[in-house]
């Protein structure tokens, strides 16, 4: 399976940050060797769709459950798929924490994301006191349990340690292998056989610098790149180091 490298730019980028877009799809780095996807604000989805030309998927970094109604502010997933979008992130532990965000929130988010035809990269991690207490297979499986969607179709998983995120921390390699079979034995016990299919990526604090070693962990079947992503040099420099 060929390497998935996703940017997730959070609430960064002006108009004319879509260059940086249209750069790494001229670049050619989108091919049967990794897959480049871009999660801009919602503000861009629309011209990196268009200057994208295909060859960089582009997603949302966020969706309602509903479909549509009173909710100011908020963006559901047909709409993000009405304007192009193949993917979009939900349950990232920045929306846990600025948003109030529960693992039933992010499974109503997963659910809609892929009624509406999207790709979904649903994220868990545990945090820095979670991981010294010795509980992050604890916290991975219950977050899991409580916001994994009815079947693996069109499923992703971001294993993205909160204390990793931003932070130039990093887990050491076997800790990202270790994290990583985890989720693939809970994927496994609620999925079956599918289990097996669904891909697990990386992230916090991933760079050019060390993006080799952690594509070459088992079982990371990409990375989910937020402060490294946003230039076109150090996105494709971070792909261009996929085995
Ligand atoms: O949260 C992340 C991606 O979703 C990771 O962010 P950083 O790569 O900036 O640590």
């Amino acid at each position: 399976m060929p390497a998935l490298i996703v940017g997730n730019w959070k609430m960064n980028g002006l108009g004319e940050a879509v260059a940086e877009i249209a750069e790494m799809a001229g670049s050619g780095a989108s091919s049967r060797r990794v897959g480049l996807w871009i999660a801009p604000p919602f503000t861009l989805i629309d011209r990196a769709v268009i200057v994208s030309a295909g060859s960089v998927k582009i997603g949302g970094q966020d969706c309602h459950h509903k479909d549509s109604g009173a909710h100011t502010g908020c963006v559901s997933a047909p709409m993000l798929a009405d304007l192009g979008a193949g993917f979009v992130i939900v349950g990232h532990s920045e929306r846990r924490r600025d948003n109030g965000e529960r693992d039933a929130d992010v499974r109503a988010k997963a659910m809609a994301g892929k009624a509406a035809g999207l790709e979904v990269i649903l994220c868990i991690g545990e945090t820095r006191d979670e991981r010294d207490a010795g509980e992050t297979n604890a916290v991975l499986s219950a977050q899991l349990a409580g916001s994994l969607p009815d079947d693996a179709e069109a499923l992703i998983i971001a294993y993205e340690p909160v204390w990793a995120i931003g932070t130039g921390l990093v887990p050491t390699l076997d800790d990202v292998a270790a994290a990583h079979a985890h989720i693939r034995s809970q994927l496994v016990a609620r999925y079956g056989a599918a289990g097996h299919g669904v891909r697990i990526l990386y992230g916090g604090s991933v760079t050019p610098a060390n993006a080799a070693d952690l594509l070459r962990v088992a079982d990371v079947g990409g990375v989910l790149v937020g402060g490294a992503s946003l230039t076109a040099a150090s996105l494709l420099a971070i792909a261009s180091a996929a085995p």
